[in-house]
């Protein structure tokens, strides 16, 4: 049976407009209450209506039954959800369903708390719709494939060869020609694992099949969902992909992983693979700098740190070499247009488990398959001569700093180089001095963390935005999670058009003024003149900032978030001075299996801003105490008081002793991914002041390091990790599509308990 709506104005996902394919359908309360009574009048058959195949294009909603594992089930495709449900067998014979959406009433929503939020929903102009209790609803973002049969086991077979988007509208198109024959219907998809309490952030991939004798209604449902799966905005279905294997970092078994859980993967999804396996460091560097990437859709890298690392250095030095961008001191940094994906096989693979909150293979590589994208911070890491690189996860002076320096001789040892090396230098250091100079708010003030939480708003509503803004003015004490409100907005911020894509540089006069040394100021923004680009690049420049934003709130906010002018002059810097155990720029909460929530606990994916941890040298017992509290779930350094931490976009140090040594004195790798040099054994006595810098787990030893934030510069498969609240399992309580609890309004929403802590 087919039934058609009006067509919705607004979507119904919680978060976003953009995720929901347009037109959607519109189930008012009245249109709901009809389409109720017609489905109980016409409960007891699979009614269904032959229609053309080409009418196909302008149905909204798909209800019909089907056979899945020898029981009928009702199941319907409404806009972007697809629900089936299981019908009974009643004492009259008849069969019941409750698939179909229905008005939310009393009984299906108990408590005076659902109705209220029901009328407002109602007076806001958005719509609920209702599912039974059993209804099993699946947004369309996480099916992975949809395919048709005459049997059963036709539909299980991966296509032979990879399907292009042309191929897939020829067999469209060719299946309008021709009488169609399939009764089944596969339906491949991800879902997250709900059985853990303590790990809520794995996904499966689970498969449905379906039956019809009648193969129009298996063509109509095929067709439906192959073009709502392929023309979800914020989504990248991905045909082509670029996959780079280390084979030597983690436990040397790069190759392994792929071959063991991605590869099944990426032939289910009938993703066409171009592997390559590293043979030596900096090769995938080197490939994405000299190769033409125009034939793939996305990058994707298997193994650690490092190896996420070179992948994302290759791809912005790339397309600054395409812009015609001086690479060692340019004047704004691009944003690669290439996505990409992380699959962790290294021995701590932080990045990927601060993205996903697992370090789990597949859930990485269903992420991937899926395609949904979030922007990610991405600092660049300078000394005063020039631009050396780029860092995803940290940079780490210090403590952790001498761990990446000794560990890399352990490296047999796997990830336990790591202990033994951390013991070492742990008992070894004897602090080290320097001077910290970090960016304040235009206002002034300074962003010290104080350990609070924050809920982050659940709708679009004019009341979330409000809410939105005050979680992006406390922000610096949120949680990152799917959904965070906070780097969505720096989100949107990017896609007005006259707003920077990267966060400012923003110290630029008084910085010049102070510090004369610093000719390249990492600005991602490009200056009022660059002569040196054409009218086509400058095409792609970024667009400047408006000075206001047109929305109720905004100002604070924007002094929040800090999306400052490049010429502001309010720009100021704090000085710290010191002995430190340890200092850290950390971009992310590097989250990892053995410090869960990270030593930055509280770093926002994609925000634009860094963590600047300062731990003072103090007495051994607080060392410890410190090394305590980024293990666990429960601890927090911000709470010790010998650690400070800043949320800052720049921040420069000096130890204390450098103004004196110049840069030529072998302390530098001058310039970017260069081949890690371990210190001559002559200059290590020299040294044994200094430590070096852990970035992304590889070393740099400048003693004179500038390390800004630019917001959301890389683009990557993910969609941030859960809270670790147990979620409700589907069938426990009725589900809604309206943007409350437990509502898989998009899949995203299929978190239940997102931003929260
Ligand atoms: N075939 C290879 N031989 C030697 N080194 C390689 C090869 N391929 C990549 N590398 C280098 O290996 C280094 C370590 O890899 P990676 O960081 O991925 O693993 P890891 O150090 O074990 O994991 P993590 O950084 O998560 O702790 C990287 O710097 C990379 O450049």
């Amino acid at each position: 049976m087919l039934h058609e709506y009006p067509q919705r104005r607004r979507c119904c996902c919680r978060n976003s407009t953009s995720r929901c394919t347009p037109p959607t359908t519109k189930m008012t309360q009245s249109s709901s209450t009809e389409f109720a009574k017609k489905q109980q009048h016409e409960a007891t058959t699979a009614v269904t209506t032959k229609m053309p195949p080409n009418h196909a294009a302008s149905i909204d909603v798909l209800l019909n039954n089907f056979q899945f594992k020898k029981k009928s089930y009702r199941v319907l495709l409404n806009g972007q959800h697809f629900v089936w449900e299981r019908l009974k067998q009643t004492q009259s014979g008849k069969k019941q369903h409750k698939a179909a959406p229905q008005e939310p009433t009393g009984q299906s929503q108990s408590g005076a708390q659902t109705k209220e939020t029901e009328s407002d929903q109602l007076s806001n102009g958005s719509s609920t719709l209702c599912y039974g209790p059993d209804s099993h609803v699946l947004h369309l973002d996480d099916i992975i494939n949809v395919r048709k049969g005459d049997t059963k086991q036709a539909t299980l077979k991966p296509p032979s060869t990879p399907m292009s988007s042309e191929d897939e509208n020829n067999e469209l198109s060719t299946s309008v020609a021709l009488k169609p024959t399939a009764q089944y219907l596969t339906i491949n998809y991800a879902e997250r694992l709900l059985k853990s309490a303590t790990d809520c952030n794995r996904w499966q991939v689970r498969r449905l099949t379906l039956y019809n004798s009648d193969p129009y209604i298996v063509d109509q449902w095929y067709r439906q969902l192959k073009e709502r799966l392929y023309c979800s905005a914020g989504r990248l279905r991905v045909r082509r992909l670029l996959v780079f294997i280390n084979p030597y970092g983690g436990r040397k078994a790069g190759l392994q992983t792929y071959e063991r859980h991605c590869k099944p993967l990426f032939q289910l999804a009938g993703i066409d693979v171009t592997c390559i396996t590293t043979q030596r460091a900096n090769q995938i560097r080197d490939i994405l700098l000299s190769h033409d990437l125009s034939v793939y859709d996305a990058v994707c890298c298997i193994g650690g740190d490092g190896t996420v690392a070179e992948v994302i250095n290759g791809l912005i030095f790339r397309t600054m070499r395409e812009l015609g961008l001086d690479e060692q001191r340019p004047a704004y940094i691009p944003k690669p247009m290439m996505p990409v994906g992380i699959i962790p096989a290294g021995s701590t693979d932080t990045i990927a488990y601060s993205m996903h909150g697992t370090a789990d293979v597949r859930t990485a590589a269903i992420h991937v398959l899926l395609g949904q994208r979030r922007g990610l911070d991405v600092s660049s890491v300078r000394n005063s001569q020039t631009l050396l690189r780029f860092c995803a996860s940290i940079l780490s002076y210090g403590y952790l700093g001498d761990v990446a320096a000794k560990s890399e001789q352990y490296r047999w040892m796997g990830a336990k180089r790591y202990e033994y090396t951390g013991v070492k230098a742990f008992i070894n250091n004897r602090g080290y001095e320097a001077e910290l100079r970090f960016l304040l708010d235009e206002d002034g003030s300074e962003q010290q963390e104080q350990p609070e939480r924050c809920e982050s708003p659940q709708s679009p509503s004019a009341q979330s935005l409000q809410r939105a803004l005050s979680v992006c003015s406390v922000g610096n004490t949120s949680v990152c999670y799917a959904n965070c409100q906070r780097c969505s907005f720096a989100a949107s911020l990017q896609d007005q058009p006259s707003v920077l894509f990267g966060s400012t540089g923003g110290e630029t006069d008084d910085d010049e003024e102070e510090r004369p040394n610093l000719p390249y100021d990492g600005s991602t923004e490009q200056p009022a003149a660059t002569p040196r680009l054409s009218t086509g690049d400058a095409a792609l420049l970024p667009p400047q900032r408006p000075r206001t934003l047109n929305l109720q709130g905004a100002q604070s906010l924007t002094s929040s978030l800090n999306f400052g002018s490049p010429t502001s002059t309010t720009a100021q810097w704090k000085s710290i001075k010191g002995n430190f155990f340890m200092i850290c720029g950390a971009n992310i909460t590097c989250a990892c299996s053995r410090s869960p929530n990270g030593i930055s606990r509280y770093s926002h994916l994609g925000d634009g801003y860094l963590d600047l941890i300062l731990v003072r040298k103090t007495s051994l017992l607080n060392n410890v105490r410190f090394l305590l509290n980024t293990a666990g779930r429960d601890g927090d350094i911000r709470n010790l008081p010998f650690v400070e931490v800043y949320r800052t976009r720049k921040f420069n140090f000096r130890t204390l002793t450098a103004a004196i040594t110049s840069p030529d004195e072998g302390f530098s790798i001058n310039g970017s991914c260069q081949p890690i040099t371990e210190p001559s054994d002559a200059n290590s006595t020299q040294l044994n002041e200094f430590s070096s810098w852990n970035c992304d787990g590889e070393v740099v030893t400048d003693l004179d390091i500038t390390m800004s934030s630019h917001c959301q510069l890389i683009d990557v498969f993910m969609r941030g990790p859960h809270s670790y609240n147990k979620p409700r399992k589907s069938g426990a309580g009725p589900s809604t599509v309206s943007g409350t609890a437990t509502t898989p309004a998009s899949s995203n929403d299929n978190v239940y308990c997102c931003c929260k802590d």
